[in-house]
């Protein structure tokens, strides 16, 4: 059982009747505002025993199109929508979508009861399996993930200290410390604040969505951007936690609604025919469980088919021999750079059945293996010619290839199959954080080490059939070259 949602006074778990009232009474709130309409078809459920806190259900058959529930755009807790904006407009302009919403919710939640929100704050979970809560020892069992180095922890603790202190120190009338805080001085703290700007920071991560202006005319799922909590340029949208509609769970085979921004309201629609009793499932996109985890804090099988393995520039120029992957010491390099397709990491897909090479081995990455098997005198011409080379994948490129991902394989403590009799042993759904987080993380390193095997399995396949064409070509003078090599 999921140990998120706990009584904050006796740090237990909510017996399933307070957890009901409390879905009843966040969901009397709800409806209490103006524009906000619940269809009577659904209701609020407690999946605690299968590890997926609340969700929501259809009470009875729910047609393909149907509306779900409306939500009408000022009930979302926003900075938009706060008293905050107009109490401290200057510092929220300062701060990034991510961190002045984070502002704006620590503002709203030590209100406590004052707060328009006080009722969905209480329905929302303050305990998180996100990687950001991990301890070491628990980081560890992710053994050679990339994805540890996503985290981004330390930048985050360094945002709230520089950027969210000292907003809240400086107006202690908006920001009341708890009743165990004499006042937002002091080591003691800041780190009770730190801890509060995660909780924000990790509901914003797992529940908020991007708030598209009314003209915009996309649909919007939910985003948990980039590294860390704190996002790219690119995405600077303004964020709102969207009552209820955060309140789906998200499955990628079985994805039957999904969120619309309308001009007033946003309008959660039944996107397939929904039976009585069926969950109703949100898409959080094609993410590799890697990055279910550190977004959501959770994995599922569903999302095997995203798994990914990643081969960083530094690993494939290793495997090809170069003495570093500076590109400013390296001039095959510099040319990709100059091309604009260099890249930091590459990005290789768990094959599927129905996979060639080219849909696993990216255009970009093939240009680098490219690039890196030429000779002197073919890269002088390549040079000369003023354009990217043209992407291979024959014996030399493999063998790089190869070499890269046997030596990532190696990183990995773990083989496959202690990882599957570790997996038997773990229990499916674990009460305690360590073995829940455990199972979670033997899951996401055993998905990947199957994507370097089975990558591997292609090119070997895909290097049978090189060599096999080379022969056919050589007895027969060379003619069928162009026609018959294996598409790259
Ligand atoms: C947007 S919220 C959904 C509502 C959430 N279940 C709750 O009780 O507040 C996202 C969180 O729900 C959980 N979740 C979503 N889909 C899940 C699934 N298919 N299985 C287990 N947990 C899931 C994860 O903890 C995730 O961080």
């Amino acid at each position: 059982m999921s140990s998120h949602f706990l009584d904050p006074e006796t740090n237990s778990l909510v017996d399933p009747q307070t957890f009901e009232r409390e879905s009843h009474d966040f969901l009397t709130w709800l409806k209490s505002n103006p524009g906000v309409h619940v269809s009577p078809k659904i209701s609020l459920t407690d999946l605690r025993s299968s590890g997926a806190g609340r969700g929501v259900v259809a009470c009875t058959n729910i047609e393909e199109g149907e509306d779900l529930f409306s939500i009408s755009r000022t009930t979302i807790l926003s900075v938009q929508n706060s008293d905050l904006r107009t109490l401290l407009a200057a510092d929220l302009d300062e701060l990034d979508p991510w961190l002045s919403l984070m502002l704006v919710m620590i503002y709203e939640y030590l209100r406590g009861e004052s707060s328009k929100w006080a009722p969905y704050f209480k329905i929302l979970p303050s305990r998180f399996d996100t990687l950001m809560f991990w301890s070491p020892a628990e980081l560890q069992e992710l053994q050679a993930s990339p994805v540890i180095e996503k985290i981004g922890k330390q930048g985050a603790d360094e945002a709230i200290r520089n950027k969210i202190l000292p907003i809240v120190k400086a107006n202690p009338l908006q920001f009341q410390p708890p009743n165990y805080l004499e006042s937002w001085e002091g080591e003691v703290a800041a780190n009770a604040l730190l801890e509060l700007a995660h909780m924000m920071g990790s509901l914003i991560m797992a529940y908020a969505f991007d708030i598209e202006k009314p003209e915009d005319d996309d649909d919007q799922e939910e985003d948990g951007g980039d590294d860390g909590y704190m996002t790219d340029d690119e995405d600077q949208v303004p964020k709102g936690m969207v009552p209820l509609a955060d309140l789906l769970n998200a499955d990628a085979h079985r994805n039957n609604a999904r969120l619309f921004q309308e001009e007033g309201t946003l309008v959660m629609k039944a996107i397939k025919p929904i039976s009585q009793g069926e969950e109703i499932f949100n898409d959080y996109g094609d993410l590799p469980r890697a990055e279910l985890l550190r977004r959501y804090g959770y994995v599922t099988d569903n999302y095997k088919l995203f798994d990914v393995v990643e081969l960083s520039l530094k690993e494939i120029c290793q495997a090809a021999g170069l003495e570093d992957a500076v590109v400013e010491s390296q001039p095959k390099l510099q040319l990709l750079e100059e091309f604009d397709i260099l890249d930091d990491g590459y990005v290789i897909s768990r094959p599927a059945a129905e996979n060639s090479v080219h849909d696993i081995f990216s255009a970009e990455l093939l240009a680098l293996l490219t690039i890196l098997t030429q000779t002197p005198s073919e890269f002088n011409a390549q040079k000369s010619k003023n354009r990217p080379p043209k992407p291979r994948l024959e014996s030399a490129q493999v063998e790089i290839l190869q070499r890269a991902l046997w030596t990532k394989a190696t990183y990995y403590p773990t083989s496959i199959s202690e990882d599957e009799q570790i997996l038997a042993q773990l229990p499916y759904v674990a009460e305690d954080a360590s073995s829940r987080r455990k199972r979670m993380a033997v899951q996401v390193r055993l998905g990947e080490k199957e994507t370097l095997s089975a990558a591997l399995s292609m090119l070997e396949h895909h290097l049978t059939q090189v060599t096999e064409h080379r022969k056919r070509s050589a007895s027969n003078g060379g003619e069928t070259r162009q026609a018959k090599m294996p598409r790259v």
